[in-house]
Order: C-alpha cells, then structure tokens, then sequence
C-alpha cells in the first residue's frame, strides 16, 4: 500500500510505543529522558553558608571584634557570638546561627586577635540562606526533560544516586547486499564500499543512540530469513537495502516469513519511495532503500523521530523549520520530495548535483528540504520548509 508521507507520519505514531521506564544510576543517565517530576530531596544550600572569606557577626555599632573562633568549609561548629565577637569564616563554610553578617577580609584590619572594620559592612551581606536556590520539595525537574550534561551536574548536587528515566531502544541494523565491500582491501570490480551502516551507526550516535548489533548479509533470502529472525529481539530493527523488486530484494519476503506484519509499503515520496514500515510484537522495523541518500533520508525523516518519540514520551514530531527559498525548484512528479539544502540565516539554497545513490549531497548540507505532493513548485522568495541536519 503506498501512503503519502502524512499518513507514513501518523502510522508510525500509531505504532510508536513509549519504552519502559529503568531506574539508572545518574551517571549512566545522560541523554535519557527523565520518566518522573524530581522533586528537591534537600534545600540548596542545605545550611546558612558564608560566601565569601571573612568574618562572621553580628552586626551592630561595633569596629572592632575579637575573633574567637574559626570556620571552614565542612566543618559544623557553631559558636556562641556575644556583641563584640567574629569567627573567622571561609567561603562554604556554616555561619554560626548567632552572626546575622559576614565582613570580607579585605575590609578588614587585624590587629592580634581583633579585627578591626576598615568600613561599615552591608547588614546580612555574604550570608547564603537555606534554600536560597533550592526549597526542599521543589520542583528541579519535570518528567520528560532530557538528562543533558549540566542538569545531570545538577542533579548531583543533591546526592542523587539513581534517577527513573526512559530506557533507550535496543537497536539492530542489518545490512544487506553480496556486491558491499568493507574497507581495507582495493575495490573489486563491480564492488562498492559499505557505507549505510557505517553512516547510520554514526548518526545515530550522533543522537545519542547506539546501534547494539550490525549484520551484513549477501543478497540471500536463507542468510536475509534468518538474520531478520535473529534480530527481532530489538526493539527497533533497521534494514538497509533489498526492499525494492528486483530479483535479488529478499527483505519483504523476509519480514512477510518471519511474520512481521506489515503497516506500509512505498511512500509517494522521492528519494526513498521503496520504503518499508512494520510490526511484530514490540519490535518496530524499518526497511529501508538501499540508495545511501535514499537512507539518509529515511534516517532524517522517519526512523530519527520515531527513536526520539519512543524514548522521550514526546509527541512524534518532524521538527521542520521554514526558510525563504534563494533559487527556484519544479515539482511536477506528484511526489513529496525531500532536497539537500545549505540554510544560512533563513535563506535556503538547494544545493546542486545530488544523486539517491551516494551520500554527496548530505555530506555538503544542513538542511533537508521538505516539498509537500500537493505543491508543484516553489520560486525565489518563497516560503520552504527544511529540517535541520546535524544539529545534535
Ligand atoms: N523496477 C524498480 N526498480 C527500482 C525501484 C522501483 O520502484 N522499481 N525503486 C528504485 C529506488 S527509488 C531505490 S531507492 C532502489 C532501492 O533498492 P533496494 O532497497 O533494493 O537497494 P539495493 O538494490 O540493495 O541497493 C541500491 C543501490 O544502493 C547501493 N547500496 C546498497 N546498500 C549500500 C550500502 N550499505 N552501502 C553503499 N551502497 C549501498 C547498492 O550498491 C545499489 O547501487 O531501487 C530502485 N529500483
Ligand atoms: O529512493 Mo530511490 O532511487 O529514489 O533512492
């Protein structure tokens, strides 16, 4: 059944469901998307805390005051302050409960054990108090943001152990065709050098995702049957190449064996139009076209958001940006199309020479561009619509 790329959207959303949530220690949470609201489990600061080195008292007429005490970062005494007394403090340290100031060194003068004030101090200056940042109980981060590195920082100042996020999709690639060749070895002829895994483990990667498991597989139907078999125990399996109708495509014959069922075939889209899409039990698959750029735009436009979907709990969602088009281009086939494009400060220009059957055009671009079936055309000055590529 061919679909247009709307409803090849709306079908993978049907299909698209969230992982489970995994209690992970904070560390190994960057990138995940957190499956629960965190709610501060102590104050920040946890104590009144002195911001600066210097003296701590209690504020009144005074100019000098005998220094009866000290108080450095980690320790906890507290100390009884009369009028004319001071602890020395340095920054981070608690400041006795009885001292309402803290006078930086620099404004003052030693003299023995006395400090004498060189100006009057600000009243209540340098003291942080409890919970300043941070209440006990407030909310420090919502269910569904994304551990990026400086929350992860964040949440280790309150001693978080573990956090409750959305796991990460088990993702299997298999790669298919008898003429690929790794590198290494001069090319033979009629030999092509792999690259679709490669580049998908590394956009994937990219995007904080990791491949667990690559097969390559000749054009075979026994070795395509039985990798597929093996691979579905993933929870999203990628497969690239094989899909379209040649004598030697065994993939949908592979899927349709292995009892994967299918939810669309062909969308009415160019590059890619023999593009597979697919279910058994909580395995999501993908069948992708061989082409590199065919791939590629596979990647970008459907596998990338589902991924995201699946472990954010988010919406499905393409992201596409609008730019004003510098160039002109005709759409007269009926499909979708999706172009490689360079985006710099809203003008979008097409870029040139790009062929389905190599990834030229996607190494030169920053931007995907989107034409809807429905639109035949598009002049300079228009409104177009792109993705952003490498944008992680
Ligand atoms: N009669 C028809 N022929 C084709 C149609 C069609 O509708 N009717 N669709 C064309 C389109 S569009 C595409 S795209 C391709 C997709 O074909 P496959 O998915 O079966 O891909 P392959 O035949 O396996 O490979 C196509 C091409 O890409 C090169 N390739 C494949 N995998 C890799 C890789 N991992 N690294 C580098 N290059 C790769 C492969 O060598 C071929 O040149 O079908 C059209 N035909
Ligand atoms: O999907 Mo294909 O030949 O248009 O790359």
């Amino acid at each position: 059944m061919m679909v247009s790329v709307s409803s090849a959207f709306s079908l993978i959303a049907q299909h698209a469901q969230n992982l489970q949530a995994v209690k992970l220690p904070l560390k190994q949470s960057l990138g995940h998307y957190l499956a629960e609201d965190i709610l501060a489990p102590i104050s920040l600061p946890s104590f009144r805390q002195s911001a600066m080195d210097g003296y701590a008292i209690q504020m009144g007429s005074a100019q000098s005051y005998e220094v009866v005490g000290e108080s450095k970062a980690g320790d906890f005494w507290n100390f009884d302050l009369g009028e004319n007394a001071a602890v020395r403090i340095l920054t981070g340290a608690r400041v006795p409960d009885m001292a309402d100031t803290v006078v930086v060194q620099e404004n003052t003068r030693m003299d023995g054990s006395k400090i004498h004030l060189k100006r009057m101090p600000r009243p209540f200056g340098n003291i942080r108090s409890i919970g300043e940042q941070v209440m006990k109980g407030d909310l420090v981060a919502k269910k569904g943001s994304k551990v990026n590195a400086t929350l992860l920082g964040f949440l280790a100042s309150f001693g978080l152990e573990e956090v409750l996020v959305i796991s990460k999709p088990k993702i299997t690639v298999i790669v298919t065709g008898s003429e690929l060749q790794a590198a290494g070895l001069p090319l033979h002829p009629g030999g092509v050098y792999e690259c679709n895994g490669t580049a998908m483990e590394a956009v994937l990667a990219e995007q904080g995702f990791q491949v667990e498991a690559l097969h390559h597989v000749p054009d075979e139907r026994s070795a395509t049957i039985e990798a597929v078999s093996q691979s579905l125990g993933a929870d999203v399996l990628l497969i690239s190449g094989g899909i379209s109708v040649g004598d030697y495509d065994f993939v949908k014959a592979a899927l349709q064996e292995s009892g994967v069922e299918e939810v669309f075939y062909q969308v009415n889209q160019k590059p890619a139009r023999p593009i597979w899409f697919g279910k058994k039990g909580k395995t999501l698959v993908f069948a992708l076209p061989g082409n590199p750029a065919a791939m590629a735009t596979c990647l970008q436009v459907y596998v990338l958001p589902l991924l995201h979907k699946i472990a954010s709990g988010a919406e499905l969602n393409l992201n596409l940006e609008k730019g004003i088009l510098f160039g002109e281009v005709e759409n007269a086939c009926g499909k979708s199309r999706f172009l490689c494009a360079q985006e710099k400060n809203g003008m979008v220009t097409i870029l040139e020479k790009q062929s389905c059957n190599t990834l030229s055009g996607f190494a030169r671009a920053n931007a995907l561009v989107f034409i809807d079936e429905s639109v035949p055309g598009l002049g300079f000055g228009d409104k177009v619509q792109f993705l952003r590529l490498n944008s992680a």
